[in-house]
């Protein structure tokens, strides 16, 4: 138990347990159901591939677990203007409290600020957190296969779909890619953070590539914080990518991504 991705899944039941006393599933299932059309963010995604850029999903987190405050200034509704004005694909908004220090109203906040899909970032672990993500605005929800059995991923995924939001499914070795590739969705993340250790490899996404079938949309995930990281990636194939840190640390995030990938 001391490892922290067991940590988080603890706290993560938690959580729910908590909110359901608060609203019960049925609640935030109707919620969800009433919720107007998701923004399709595959298809955001393949349309940039299609024009010969890069895919950016763009993250925005105030902390990390790994690294602290990256950001003082947080305004998530102003960020997420700045990534859509920059060419952002898509966005990815941290919801996770305890860790990363995120809210669900970040994610609000960002989406109505744009008309980028959003991507719930946070640790799936209850069909209750699909509702959830669905009824706060999500497009996307992340299934980390770290922390899931194939069973649960497999249902937290029918369920997503059914309520017309994407998954992004996150792997960090062959076993977990393996494990992925049973699911129907074709994204695929590819975390070049270990979320145990915290260490991070670009090695991590090259290694893995010949391993991910053509009819998938390979995603590489964390630690790419220099034009040369982007260069070596595209080079090997791959040209969606999740970007948080490199931009939360600078002083306009939309121009880091601009430098970065344009
Ligand atoms: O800040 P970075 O190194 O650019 O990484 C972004 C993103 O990949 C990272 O935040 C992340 C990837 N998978 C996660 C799962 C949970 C929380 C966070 C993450």
């Amino acid at each position: 138990m001391s490892d922290i991705l067991e940590k988080i899944v603890a706290v993560k039941r938690e959580e729910v347990a908590a909110a359901r006393k608060k609203k019960s599933l049925e609640a935030v299932r109707e919620d969800a159901l009433s919720r107007v059309l998701t923004r399709d963010f595959e298809g955001a995604l393949r349309q940039k591939i299609a024009q010969g850029q890069a895919a950016v999903i763009a993250e925005i987190k105030k902390a990390s677990p790994s690294k602290g405050v990256l950001r003082e200034d947080f305004i998530p509704a102003d960020i997420a203007q700045s990534y859509a004005e920059n060419g952002a694909a898509c966005l990815s908004v941290l919801t996770d409290r305890q860790f990363f220090q995120g809210q669900p109203d970040y994610l609000k906040q960002s989406r109505a600020s744009c008309d980028l899909p959003v991507l719930r970032k946070d640790f799936m672990v209850d069909p209750y957190q699909v509702y959830e993500a669905r009824s706060m605005g999500a497009d996307c929800i992340l299934l980390i296969a770290a922390c899931l059995a194939d069973a649960q991923m497999a249902e937290l995924e029918a369920l997503a779909r059914g309520l017309d939001m994407a998954v992004l499914v996150e792997v960090h070795d062959a076993g977990e890619l393996q494990r992925a590739l049973k699911l129907r969705t074709p994204l695929v993340g590819v975390n070049n953070r270990n979320l145990r250790t915290f260490e991070v490899s670009l090695d991590t996404t090259l290694a893995m590539l010949k391993d991910v079938p053509a009819d998938k949309l390979l995603v590489t995930e964390s630690g790419i914080l220099q034009r040369e990281d982007v260069q070596k990636m595209r080079a090997a194939g791959v040209h969606a990518f999740l970007v948080g840190e490199a931009f939360m640390r600078a002083p306009d995030p939309g121009e880091a991504l601009a430098t970065l990938f344009h």
